[in-house]
């Protein structure tokens, strides 16, 4: 429009239109999409293709205008690519000055002068450099060129943000001044592409794609794209995460051997693993984004996925087996979002199985517990205590009673009686059985050691006390029992000290400056008088008044033969445990010796014998009398032919009794009388009491 516009407004001859039309029909015949150029005068000054129309303008200094020196450059090298007569399109350019206008498709559509020209193709080409000026700020990519010389000809706002430089700043200055990177000045001097290369600018990640800028074949800049890739990198990153959170869970799941099943919160199955495949024989393709329903066998998994509650190992039938699951919702910010289901049997005979399996190891457990407390010195209780007598009845009666409170028990009684047996056992009856039971053998520790062993010690009470100290056995028991074996065998100094805890019911450490409160009960025990030594002066007679609470005399064996059976039996069946052998009992002759020999050695001497013979026989099934210790036979010959020595002890017993039933008759029942009449201390009365079962 506007060329036919400025035609009309140009005059020109009609010579001169011929000349023009002439000349765009030879132009036209070349098929050149193009326009002739005709300079002021209307005089055709060349030919111009389209594309480097538009570039001589862009390139032309519209002010100090050359564009016929621009024009005359790129209508000789078309000419010569078109090889058209120069000599002649000179002499042309010199008789016109009009430029005509073709349109794209060669036709000649009118002339233009060459200041319209210059005017019309500049208001144009600014248009263009303006869109193209928007349309590059516009762009999420950073865009930056540099021409042949390294200098930045071009700096978009998105390369402002990126570099923190301003167009204004960059432009015309060298690259290196504003990018680090090298980049696109290597690609201006190689003319290779540089694509999708990754690079830090500030605290960004960008992705770069550089190219060269070329003009025919020869490389005239570069210009290069940038792309802030860190959002997507951490994004990228979080995948990756993600995923590999997700294969971890998955090969996890995989390698269990419960069924496990995920759903979402319709109930479709987003999840499941091998194990489930196998028990239900399925294929895991097959049944994901499946309805649960339609794949397990009265599930409620689609339930769960919409409450908020887990159901714990519930029956359910599947494919006929009672299986044991639990299903638990998949809670996401107080949202039921789908739910996790686990078979946790797939039948329930496997549960019993494994219950059975449990129970048999508890029982185990429970042997080995008690195997290694025998070890750690046996745990009596009354039950243990084997006998039938009626002393031993009555005394298991006493101990009962004994372990009902708390008060200090002395246990009398000669080596092998079963005194410790008695302590434990009035230990375990106790409320204490929980809390600890220690042992001190009196005896068996040495003097100077006693009262550490005790009372614990200070660090640095005396040389060689280990470092931080260490606690005495009263402070180990504290809220248990300690069993004072051996009791005559202290000295009268560790004797004052046991009265005064027993007293004070506090103790002191060696070394130490302040007391601690205990509580436990004391449990002692000796084969010695007691009161022969209080007379000698060899135990103290307070002590002996706070110990003696509550005393057991523990016969001796010889005095409850009754029990020997019974004790033989049990102590036979324990060695025979012990000793791994076949031992079917005790023939009836070997029985008899058991029964008649005294046994000063009591019960562990009947136990020593019984494992004695147990070792010494070969095949025979019964224990018999030459499996037996040479001692017992002896003394079997012996009581035969000292039947008359019996009698005379058992004459002796009986008149003791009837003098102390006497005396206690005159007394009217009042021991301590009793005793005085009899010339006897008390404790020795009852003793006798005991001994003759007189109550
Ligand atoms: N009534 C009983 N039933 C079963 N075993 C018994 C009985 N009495 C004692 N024994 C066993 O006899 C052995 C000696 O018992 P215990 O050590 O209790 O005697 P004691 O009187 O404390 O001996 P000592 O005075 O030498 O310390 C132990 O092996 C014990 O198991």
């Amino acid at each position: 429009m506007l060329v036919r516009t400025l035609m009309r407004e140009i005059p020109i001859t009609f010579t001169e239109q011929m000349k023009l039309r002439e000349a765009a029909v030879n132009i036209n015949e070349r098929g050149i999409d193009g326009a002739i150029v005709v300079n002021n005068a209307g005089i055709i000054a060349g030919i111009i293709t389209k594309s480097h129309l538009i570039k001589a303008i862009a390139e032309s200094d519209f002010d100090q205008l050359a564009v016929s020196e621009v024009m005359t450059r790129n209508v000789f090298t078309l000419m010569d690519s078109m090889n058209l007569n120069r000599q002649r399109f000179m002499s042309e350019l010199h008789k016109y000055s009009l430029y005509p206008v073709v349109d794209s498709e060669g036709k000649p559509v009118g002339i233009i002068s060459r200041t319209d020209l210059v005017k019309y193709l500049s208001d144009h080409a600014l248009f263009l450099a303006e869109e193209l000026r928007a349309v590059l700020d516009s762009l999420h990519s950073g865009v930056i060129a540099i021409n042949e010389e390294g200098l930045i000809i071009l700096f978009n706002q998105r390369a402002e943000i990126l570099t923190g430089t301003s167009a204004a700043n960059a432009i015309g200055r060298p690259l290196h001044e504003i990018l680090s990177n090298g980049g696109l000045q290597r690609v201006l001097q190689t003319g290779i592409p540089e694509l999708n290369q990754k690079q830090n600018i500030g605290n960004c990640q960008i992705l770069t794609n550089r190219t060269p800028i070329k003009q025919g074949n020869r490389i005239v800049g570069a210009v290069a794209t940038f792309q802030d890739i860190t959002e997507l990198e951490n994004v990228a990153a979080q995948l990756e995460a993600v995923q590999g959170l997700k294969s971890t869970l998955e090969s996890a799941l995989e390698s269990i051997f419960e069924g496990v099943v995920v759903v979402d919160r319709n109930g479709y199955i987003t999840m499941f693993n091998r194990a489930y495949c196998e028990f239900l024989d399925v294929d895991a393709k097959e049944v994901i984004g499946k309805h649960v329903t339609e794949v397990i066998d009265n599930t409620r998994m689609h339930i769960v996925a919409r409450s908020e509650k887990s159901e714990v190992a519930e029956m359910q039938q599947i494919r006929g087996s009672n299986a044991v699951v639990t299903r638990i919702p998949i809670m996401k910010d107080g949202e039921t979002v789908g739910a996790v289901g686990k078979v946790l049997f797939e039948d329930i005979k496997d549960l019993k199985m494994l219950s059975k399996k449990f129970s048999h190891l508890q029982s185990e457990l429970e042997y080995y517990k008690e195997e290694l407390r025998k070890v750690q010195g046996g745990n009596y209780t009354l039950e243990n205590i084997i006998g039938t007598s009626e002393k031993i009845e009555w005394l298991k009666s006493i101990a009962l009673k004994a372990a009902r409170g708390t008060s200090t028990v002395l246990v009398l009684g000669e080596s092998g009686t079963g005194k410790e047996l008695f302590a434990h056992a009035i230990h375990n009856a106790s409320l204490r059985r929980h809390a600890p039971f220690i042992k001190v053998n009196c005896a068996a520790v040495p003097e100077n050691l006693l009262e550490s062993e005790l009372f614990g010690y200070e660090e640095g009470a005396f040389t060689g006390a280990r470092k931080g100290g260490k606690p005495g056995k009263f402070e180990l028991a504290n809220g248990g029992t300690i069993f004072l074996d051996e009791i005559g065998d202290m000295t009268l100094g560790m004797q004052a000290k046991l009265l005064r805890v027993l007293q004070e019911r506090e103790i002191e450490r060696v070394g130490g400056t302040k007391s601690v409160k205990i509580d436990l009960r004391v449990i002692a025990a000796t084969n010695r008088d007691l009161e022969a030594m209080i007379e000698k002066g060899e135990f103290r007679q307070d002590l002996y008044y706070r110990l003696n609470v509550i005393t057991l005399q523990i016969p001796p064996l010889r005095e409850r033969s009754e029990d020997i059976l019974l004790l033989s039996k049990a102590l036979l069946a324990k060695i025979k445990m012990q000793l791994k052998c076949e031992v079917e009992g005790i023939a009836a002759d070997a029985m008899d010796l058991l029964l008649q020999y005294q046994w000063p050695g009591n019960i562990r001497e009947l136990e020593n014998a019984l494992e004695r013979a147990v070792n010494l026989m070969d095949d025979e099934p019964f224990i018999l009398p030459e499996h037996l210790p040479p001692q017992l036979r002896k003394s079997y010959k012996a009581r035969e032919n000292d039947d008359h020595a019996k009698d005379l002890t058992e004459a002796k017993n009986d008149a003791e009794k009837q003098a102390i039933i006497k005396a206690l008759e005159a007394a009217g029942g009042n021991r301590t009388k009793a005793a005085k009449i009899l010339g006897v201390h008390r404790s020795g009365l009852y003793q006798k009491l005991q001994k003759y079962s007189l109550r």
